[in-house]
């Protein structure tokens, strides 16, 4: 039997992505591909992305978050997500716990970011700086200038998708900026394609973004390991990055996303931060039956 069976767990999202929160803080409980997958597959508790709440493991840091992907796959970084989580560490009667003013640090397997409330319902989030070095990203082949990298896409003949800018915010991410409105490409067909691309030895999450203004952007995301989300706040933090790397912008943006705004500065000290909402849709616990057939 799993040990995830009869867990409470909150249902969010953040701007539309669909986010579940689950507390495993003091307990030893590590989340399978497996267990991931079942939880994804449910109508009850389905999710873009799961957030895993565990102990900390640097000192002064509030907990450590593990991310996993609708196919089970983990991410070093999930803005929507983490903003989720602030909400569940500083506000859910099960999860709270004390914080300075109303602030936390949290840790991924990519490195630190910090939370904080700016509204009962909108969160800032301190993603930390961008990795822009090709072998950081990380990329197959060692390109000079990630600002704009060359792809080989035989099943895409439209020129404008071979050539995206490249930006890790602790996930891989590639940047296709365009002139038309990004409604008008087919993501769903050419996002996994992409994804899958040998250049990416890590896969990406794929952006297709139209820069609308000074510092106005359309962005739609076909995720790593997700597919097409209403939102994605790491792929709107590294569009606004990537952006003002080619001087298309200043170093701050509203993103439209289809599921809400999310609102990117690219700070004079190299970090990023993200704004936006968070909505709680409801909990849940884990039915035991989900996991059958899992050896676990
Ligand atoms: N699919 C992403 C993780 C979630 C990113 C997104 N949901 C966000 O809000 O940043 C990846 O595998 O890198």
């Amino acid at each position: 039997m799993s040990p995830l069976a009869d867990r409470r767990f909150l249902k969010m999202h953040g701007a539309g992505n669909a986010i579940v929160v689950l507390d495993l803080r003091g307990t030893p409980v590590r989340v399978t591909p497996a267990e991931a997958r079942a939880i994804a597959a449910d109508a009850h508790s389905r999710f873009d992305q799961l957030m895993v709440i565990h102990d900390p493991v640097t000192p002064g840091t509030d907990a450590f978050m593990r991310i996993y992907n609708t196919d089970g796959s983990e991410s070093g970084a999930c803005g929507n997500g983490t903003r989720c989580v602030g909400y569940a560490l500083l506000d859910d009667p099960a999860m709270a716990r004390p914080a300075e003013n109303g602030a936390l640090t949290l840790e991924t397997k990519a490195g630190l970011v910090a939370v904080k409330r700016v509204t009962e319902r909108s969160f800032t989030v301190d993603m930390g700086q961008p990795r822009l070095r090709w072998d950081e990203i990380p990329l197959a082949e060692p390109f000079p200038d990630t600002r704009r990298i060359e792809l080989q896409v035989g099943p895409i003949d439209d020129p404008i998708l071979h050539s995206p800018a490249a930006v890790s915010m602790g996930n891989p991410h590639a940047i296709f900026f365009v002139e038309r409105d990004p409604d008008g490409y087919d993501l769903g067909r050419i996002g996994p394609l992409l994804e899958a691309h040998p250049i990416f030895p890590e896969r990406a999450n794929i952006s297709i973004a139209q820069v609308s203004g000074r510092d106005t952007i359309k962005l739609r995301v076909w995720e790593r390991g997700a597919g097409l989300t209403l939102a994605c706040g790491t792929a709107a933090c590294a569009t606004v990055v990537a952006a003002a790397r080619l001087r298309m912008i200043g170093r701050a943006a509203r993103v439209a996303l289809p599921g809400g705004e999310l609102s990117i500065e690219w700070r004079a000290d190299d970090h990023v931060l993200m704004t936006g909402p968070v909505f709680l849709e409801g909990e849940g616990t884990f039915a035991p039956e989900l996991f059958a057939g899992l050896d676990v």
